[in-house]
C-alpha cells in the first residue's frame, strides 16, 4: 500500500559484546533485504568490529550537538560516520530522562546529523501518566514543533520514532490501534510542516516489540517498523521481527 520500505531497526543501549556483532550478522544474512531495511545501533566502540559489504545499516544511539573540539568524552557526526554509521538515534526517552537532554539540545544534534550526512532517528513518545491524562497529542505535537517547526527541511531527512515511555521494556506494549492511532498523529502533525515530507517518512513504533507482536504493529497503516530494545539482543528473535516486516 505505502511506498515507504519498512525499516527494523535494533537498539542495544549498554549491552552487546564483539561475539553479538557475530551472531548477529551470521544470524541476518537470510534476510531478505530487498523487503526491508535493517539497522543496528551497537554500542559506538562496536561499530568498527561489523562485517563491511552486508546490507546491514549501523547506526549510533547518540551523538554531540557539537562537531569537534574540547568535548571530554562526546562522539561527533563525523565521528560515527568514520566508524561505519549510517544513521543516529536523537532524543531516545533515556537520553531525555537521565541525560537532561531538552529540545534545544536535541535540535542541535538533529542539525549536526543532517548536516554530517548521517539519517536522525527522531524519538519521541508520552509517559504514563501524559497518556492517562490524555495528553499524548500535545507532547508529540511539542516534541516535533522543537525539531521541525523551525527547521521542516530537516525532515525529508529523518526517521521518526514513536517510543512511548511507558512501553519502554516493561513487556507491555501499545496495542497495534494504539500505536496506528499515535503514528496517524503523527504524520498528521508533521504534515503542518512538509505534506509531502509527512507522507514519506518513516515512523517506526519502539516499546517492547518482539517476535509475538511485531506482525500485527507493523501491519498497521502508519507503522513503517519497529526500533527494538531487548528483543534486539537475541539474533533468532531479532531475525523475526525482521521478517515480519513487509511492504
Ligand atoms: O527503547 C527501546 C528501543 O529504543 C525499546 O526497548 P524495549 O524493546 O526493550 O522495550
Amino acid at each position: 500500500m505505502t511506498q515507504r520500505k519498512p525499516l527494523v531497526a535494533a537498539n542495544w543501549k549498554m549491552n552487546g559484546s564483539k561475539a553479538l556483532v557475530d551472531d548477529m550478522t551470521h544470524s541476518l544474512a537470510v534476510v531478505d533485504f530487498t523487503a526491508v531495511d535493517v539497522m543496528i545501533c551497537p554500542p559506538a566502540t562496536l561499530l568498527p568490529l561489523f562485517p563491511q559489504g552486508t546490507a546491514i545499516a549501523l547506526g549510533g544511539q547518540n551523538l554531540s550537538q557539537y562537531d569537534a573540539g574540547a568535548y571530554t568524552g562526546e562522539l561527533s557526526a563525523s565521528l560515527l560516520l568514520q566508524a561505519g554509521a549510517r544513521y543516529v538515534l536523537v532524543g531516545h526517552s533515556e537520553r531525555r530522562s537521565l541525560f537532561s537532554e531538552d529540545d534545544d539540545i536535541l535540535l542541535a544534534k538533529v542539525q549536526q546529523a543532517v548536516a554530517t550526512g548521517l539519517i536522525p532517528v527522531f524519538c519521541v513518545g508520552e509517559n504514563l501518566q501524559q497518556r492517562q491524562q490524555e495528553k499524548t497529542t500535545e507532547v508529540l505535537a511539542k516534541q516535533l514543533a522543537a525539531v521541525y517547526a523551525s527547521h521542516p527541511e530537516l525532515l525529508a531527512k529523518s526517521v521518526i520514532a514513536y517510543e512511548p515511555v511507558w512501553a519502554i521494556g516493561t513487556g507491555e506494549a501499545a496495542t497495534p490501534e494504539q500505536a496506528q492511532q499515535a503514528h496517524a498523529a503523527i504524520r498528521q502533525l508533521l504534515a503542518r510542516y512538509d505534506t509531502v515530507a509527512a507522507s514519506k517518512v518513516r515512523i517506526l513504533y519502539g516499546g517492547s516489540v518482539n517476535a509475538s507482536n511485531a506482525a500485527a504493529l507493523f501491519n498497521e497503516a502508519d507503522i513503517d517498523g519497529g526500533l527494538v530494545g531487548g528483543a534486539s539482543l537475541k539474533p533468532a528473535e531479532f531475525l523475526e521481527i525482521c521478517r515480519s516486516a513487509k511492504d
